[in-house]
């Protein structure tokens, strides 16, 4: 059994992605409230995994995540990926019993409260039905839920998960509210060592790169040892080093295991070249199997 934490309070997307991916398993889930607390409690040793949702079909990849989990202070290794989908609602306390319009009557909220990445994913809902009320941005789509269920007036509204709704004993007052019906988050697992998991049917490989400074044309050497290899990339994406202002490092998914020769190989064409390779994790990734969900 294990100590597997995640963002909470009880009833966001993440919890359902993790009991989907852990599904018949016994361990103890255990929520925190910011991403950082969540990834900071395997590195302290209160946990023994934590999840990070990564990257969403929408809105991309999650920054403030991918910064925790690159972070020196983290540094723990990706153990696995799974993908699941992010349906969001609108929920809040249903005002307009006993009216006969089909219409739903969403006039009366005048506040939507919900994480950055949700309200992001529920752009197209909110324009067209409450272009007007206040978007308040809170640590996750349950915090938002938890939140409205302290203001009984109908004025204000959240954007989270079923889950949630019945959690905290409120209603859906619109259903699955994306802007796409095919919205799927990336979340990943982290820690010391790897748990039992099932077989995957990808292993992928993830790194940072960082390139020597003054050395015209490094971005396409290091895309080339990968292009010759015909090794393929998922992803590429830049992020600031923080260090200083136009000091970047590249973050790269790699569709292929560290246990081969070629990709050690390539890897160590890139540090020759002077760039500097960390291997964030060689891992497991699974994609989305609606028959499997719980
Ligand atoms: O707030 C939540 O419910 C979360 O689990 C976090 C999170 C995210 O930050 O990406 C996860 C998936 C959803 O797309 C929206 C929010």
């Amino acid at each position: 059994m294990k100590r597997i934490a995640y963002l909470g309070p009880v009833g966001t997307v993440s919890q359902e992605a993790v009991r989907y991916f852990f599904a018949g398993e016994e361990h103890e889930f255990i929520p925190y409230k910011l991403i950082s607390d969540v990834c900071m409690a395997t590195v302290t040793g209160e946990t023994d995994l934590s999840v990070i949702p990564i990257e969403n079909t929408i809105d991309g990849s999650v920054r403030l995540h991918m910064d925790w989990l690159v972070s020196e202070e983290v540094n723990l290794p990706i153990q696995a990926e799974w993908v699941y989908p992010s349906i969001q609602n609108l929920i809040g306390h249903r005002q307009d019993a006993g009216s006969d319009s089909d219409k739903p009557d969403y006039s009366g909220i005048k506040k939507v409260i919900s994480i950055d990445v949700a309200i992001a994913q529920c752009r197209s809902f909110l324009k067209e039905h409450l272009p007007n009320a206040e978007l308040v941005y809170v640590s996750s789509t349950a915090e938002g839920v938890l939140m409205v269920k302290d203001h009984p007036n109908g004025g204000t509204a959240a954007i989270g998960t079923r889950l949630a709704a019945e959690q905290y004993g409120l209603d859906v007052l619109a259903s699955n509210i994306t802007d796409h019906d095919n919205n799927y988050t990336r979340f990943i697992l982290i820690g010391r060592d790897r748990p039992a998991l099932k077989p995957a049917q990808n292993v992928k490989t993830t790194i940072l790169v960082t390139l020597p400074e003054d050395y015209p044309g490094a971005l396409h050497q290091v895309l080339s040892a990968f292009a010759w290899r015909r090794i393929n990339l998922s992803k590429i994406e830049s992020r600031p080093t923080k260090l200083r202002l136009g000091s970047y490092y590249f973050y790269i998914d790699i569709e292929m295991s560290m246990d081969t020769v070629l990709l050690p190989s390539a890897l160590a064409e890139i540090e020759a070249i002077g760039c500097q390779v960390r291997l964030m994790g060689s891992y497991p990734s699974y994609s989305y199997h609606n028959a499997e969900v719980q």
